[in-house]
């Protein structure tokens, strides 16, 4: 017996192009959190399920102009930078790190201040659609703690990553692991704790977390490609985010950042690297084979990226990409605003940007992705990243949900101009519930 049904219309994406619509649909939740049926006014049992979930008060019946879509995924966030977002973004990654960056995450000693910023900045995911979030913590084992703590509190599915970053020639005296050996002390030590934690419903997994390459040292890597085989974890790190740190990997290795994480182990199914704006195409297939997903941040990428992601490229080689807000490198939590740049920066691409070269040659042609690829990043594409049951309104996924409000419906619209209408405008103040596992963990 279905413990909640949701009766409206809904968006799902059917493949990395398509959205496909369900009208009027009745989306029945069992009482582990799992999508069990998914029903159209044609099918059979409509009728009986609805009037059993009403005669139950299981029902939540959606108005006319609110839609159901699944939960959104970030697959690239850094949570302590929560209290910067939308600071310091015209100075380069490198200034930006070590004048802004560095000093406010050694502030997570305090874990009264992180309790604060992880509170805040959970609710806010939630509040803007997100249901599941890949996040960078900081080097602090207590901090982090309450990180993972706080998504089981509020019920957000976490990733959530102690960051290795051990190198004393790219990080501060006053922000740096140690030691290899402590590094590597620390992330064994927030691997055991968070699994031993009581989680009756799977919310939080930890992540094997180098911060870049230029941060750590060959043993920490070493170290960290071995834990994460170990325990058979996710990992998460940068590639080819800009021209500085592409060359920083060939000077001190000869060889690309990817392939250094790949040497050590970090580049598995499980890994999710963010950025990639400076990879090659030798790098891409290296990505590919190892079926590691590129976390896409297109807000992001403007700043500091040096380039954009082709993304559509990436889809047809068979790459696995996902959509990440990369607080506060983004400056905003809101996976829709990177759907509209994810959008936005692919048609720059196509076009290219120089007016005065001829329009043949500005460009890189057939760039372009739509509103329905970039929904896909966002939903399907960072669960197939993570390895998870979820990111689809489909039975047997997670019932991560959100229920949105559109804006001024006051004519008939088609379900690709709601959709697009949806995907275009719609802010944290239209987002009227969110569910994870089927729990109701926001309403507005
Ligand atoms: N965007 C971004 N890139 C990084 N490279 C290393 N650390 C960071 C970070 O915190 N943000």
């Amino acid at each position: 017996m279905e413990s909640l049904v949701i009766r409206g219309s809904a968006f799902t994406a059917q493949d990395e192009y398509h959205v496909q619509p369900l009208n009027d649909c009745l989306v029945c939740v069992d009482a582990a959190g799992w999508i069990e049926r998914v029903l159209l006014p044609a099918d059979d049992d409509y009728d009986r399920v609805l009037a059993n979930a009403r005669q139950h008060h299981r029902l939540r019946a959606l108005a006319e102009d609110e839609y159901l879509l699944p939960g959104l995924i970030d697959l690239h966030v850094h949570a302590p930078q929560w209290p910067q977002a939308g600071l310091a973004l015209d100075r380069p990654l490198a200034d930006w790190l070590n004048v802004y960056t560095f000093p406010l995450e050694a502030r997570f000693s305090d874990q009264v201040f992180a309790g604060k910023v992880y509170q805040d900045f959970v609710k806010t995911l939630l509040a803007h659609g997100t249901t599941t979030a890949m996040m960078f913590g900081t080097i602090h084992v207590d901090a982090n703690m309450v990180l993972a703590d706080e998504c089981r509190r509020q019920g957000l599915r976490g990733y959530v990553g102690q960051v290795t970053m051990d190198n004393p020639e790219q990080t501060p005296d006053y922000y740096r692991d140690h030691s290899a050996e402590d590094a590597l002390a620390a992330s064994e030590q927030f691997i055991q704790r968070v699994q031993a934690s009581p989680d009756p419903d799977s919310l939080v997994t930890p992540v094997i977390t180098p911060r870049f390459v230029p941060s750590c040292t060959d043993a920490a890597l070493a170290g960290l490609g071995r834990l994460a085989a170990k325990y058979d974890l996710p990992i998460q790190s940068h590639v080819s985010e800009s021209n500085w740190e592409s060359q920083y990997a060939i000077d001190r290795f000869g060889m690309h950042d990817a392939e250094v994480l790949n040497r050590f182990g970090l580049l598995t199914s499980r890994a999710v690297m963010a950025h990639g704006t400076q990879l090659t195409g030798r790098d891409m297939q290296l990505l590919r084979k190892q079926q590691t997903a590129i976390a896409h941040c297109p807000i992001s990428n403007i700043y500091f990226g040096n380039g954009v992601l082709p993304v559509h490229q990436l889809l047809a080689m068979g790459n696995r990409v996902g959509l990440g807000s990369d607080i506060s490198g983004g400056y905003t939590p809101s996976l829709y605003h990177n759907i509209r740049q994810a959008v936005k920066s692919s048609r720059m691409l196509t076009d290219g940007v120089d007016s005065r070269r001829p329009a043949a040659q500005r460009g890189v042609a057939d760039s372009q992705i739509t509103a329905a690829t970039a929904f896909y990043l966002a939903t399907a594409g960072g669960a197939q990243a993570l390895n998870l049951a979820a990111g689809r309104i489909a039975v047997g996924c997670r019932a991560d949900l959100q229920v949105v409000r559109a804006q001024r419906m006051w004519k008939r619209m088609s379900d690709a101009d709601v959709f697009e209408r949806l995907m275009y405008q719609t802010e944290a103040a239209d987002i009227k519930g969110v569910y994870v596992n089927g729990h109701l963990v926001y309403e507005n």
